[in-house]
């Protein structure tokens, strides 16, 4: 008798290389796992080094494929240096990978972040399906899906400069942004318009795609109204006329899956936990500005330093090294009976300590997913990228925090005082952690990931619909 040995189902996961886009990635990876299929990870070297050295844990049956990314140890990473790899070196080795793999198993989809969109060309000349990754607030999305309206009504320019200056609302039923918090502008005149074009590329590529599965909860623009909400839901998956994929919220992928993989590209200091045991509950403020923004400067981390000892709170404070200049001579010595100063903590862990009482954040969207399933108070001091909308939301919309315009002794104690002095707060962080974490959220989303991976196992999902597009 002749047995034939079953391939597994690939699925090849191509996340853009940043801790806020492989932790989401991997969470979906387990996910996939846990539905049968075999995720494969695929990263450049240095993040590969990074998620599977000593002392971080990674789950052993998600595969890990390094690709070389052409960047050598004294190539600054940063977001153009990044860009330049993934355009100009990471395709090809991603090509040959993919082959290889095929002559493994069934590679039935590639999922990739819209940051990495240069792989969506891999996936269609290797000729497997591909769907797109948005690890981010569907807001977002919908403010860069926009972009063509945007310019076509005059509010930025043909190379993204806003025409306008103020509060504008850029969408219907989005809290206004003031037009310098759009996500592309960062840094000099040419930087934003070099940002511009990387986002006018990544919504082009994406028009190609059919499906789009979304690191956010079903219920993100949920308003009281149901006939305005369901014209909302219909707006977010249609665009500007062109063909958009389908937005599918996937997020925040916490509970749906037993198997924890813990994805730091750092250790984590286990001792933050340790420190917290001994404060009082509610009594200790948490600060951490995520892993990708660039440096605030020295004069600002000094102002924030002096603020939080004159607070004369318990803090932990998540300051990574190239942060560290702007802090007084001899601070770390003088308030360590007061706060704590670690290079990377275990986040999810903090924030769901009882001695924390509120999150000074820079407003990362997984940062922020996070606080709302531990439910914290959040002190917002948003500072580029999609962080500004995601504050707009968690000031204006939800209402779960306060915005703090800078780090003088003052903003920082009245926006303590005001964060946590607001009984209100409480009760709607109670409603959101219900709204993504309850049990309506979870079968939604369960729901969602169910309908997305029948139609990869039946080879329903498409190869690329308009060919001239998808490279
Ligand atoms: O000491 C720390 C600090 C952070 N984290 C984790 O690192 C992740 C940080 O993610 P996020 O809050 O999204 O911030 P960034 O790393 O800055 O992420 C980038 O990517 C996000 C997703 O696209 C965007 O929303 C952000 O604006 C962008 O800066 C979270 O899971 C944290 O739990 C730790 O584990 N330990």
């Amino acid at each position: 008798m002749k047995y034939s040995i079953k391939k597994p189902k690939m699925i090849i996961l191509v996340p853009y290389p940043a801790q806020g886009h492989v932790t989401p990635m991997l969470k979906l990876a387990t996910t996939f796992l846990t539905r049968g299929f075999q995720p494969v990870i695929v990263t450049p070297e240095t993040i590969h080094r990074q998620i599977l050295s000593p002392g971080i844990k990674a789950n052993d049956k998600i595969l890990f494929m390094p690709i070389p990314d052409g960047m050598d140890e004294r190539t600054p990473r940063d977001f153009f240096t990044i860009e330049a790899a993934m355009e100009n070196n990471m395709p090809r080795h991603l090509e040959r990978l993919v082959v290889e793999l095929e002559e493994d198993g069934e590679v039935v989809c590639m999922v990739i972040d819209l940051l990495a969109s240069w792989a969506i060309g891999v996936a269609n000349r290797c000729g497997v399906p591909a769907a797109g990754f948005w690890p981010a607030m569907l807001a977002t999305y919908r403010l860069i899906s926009a972009i063509p309206d945007m310019v076509r009504a005059g509010l930025i320019s043909e190379t993204g400069l806003p025409q306008h200056l103020g509060m504008v609302s850029f969408l219907p039923n989005q809290p206004p942004l003031s037009t310098e918090e759009l996500p592309w502008l960062i840094g000099t005149l040419a930087a934003r318009k070099a940002r511009f074009k990387f986002w006018t590329r990544t919504l082009s590529r994406s028009r190609t795609l059919q499906w789009l599965l979304v690191n956010s909860f079903p219920e993100e623009y949920y308003i009281e109204d149901d006939e305005k909400q369901s014209q909302l839901l219909k707006s977010s998956n249609n665009g500007d006329g062109h063909h958009l994929p389908l937005a599918l919220p996937i997020g925040p992928l916490c509970n749906h899956s037993s198997d924890t993989i813990n994805p730091s590209f750092w250790e984590e200091d286990m001792s933050s936990i340790e420190w917290l045991d001994h404060q009082k509950p509610g009594s200790a403020i948490y600060v951490s500005f995520g892993s990708w923004v660039s440096p605030i400067g020295e004069a600002k981390v000094k102002s924030l330093a002096m603020a939080l000892e004159a607070l004369g709170k318990p803090f932990l404070w998540v300051l990574r090294d190239s942060w560290r200049s702007g802090l007084p001579i001899g601070y770390l010595e003088r308030v360590s009976k007061q706060g704590k100063v670690v290079s990377w903590a275990p986040q999810m862990e903090v924030l769901k300590h009882k001695a924390v009482g509120c999150y000074l954040t820079h407003c990362g969207w997984n940062s922020t997913m996070e606080a709302i399933q531990s439910q914290k108070r959040l002190l917002c001091y948003p500072i580029a990228g999609d962080q500004f909308l995601n504050c707009s939301y968690i000031v204006n919309v939800w209402k779960i925090g306060v915005e703090i315009n800078g780090f003088g002794e003052k903003d920082v104690e009245d926006g303590v005082r005001k964060v946590m002095e607001d009984k209100q707060i409480g009760n709607r962080l109670r409603k959101m952690y219900e709204r993504i974490m309850g049990d309506e959220a979870c079968s939604r989303v369960m729901s969602n990931l169910t309908a997305f991976l029948d139609n990869v196992k039946d080879g329903i999902i498409h190869k690329c619909p308009i060919n001239d597009m998808c490279s």
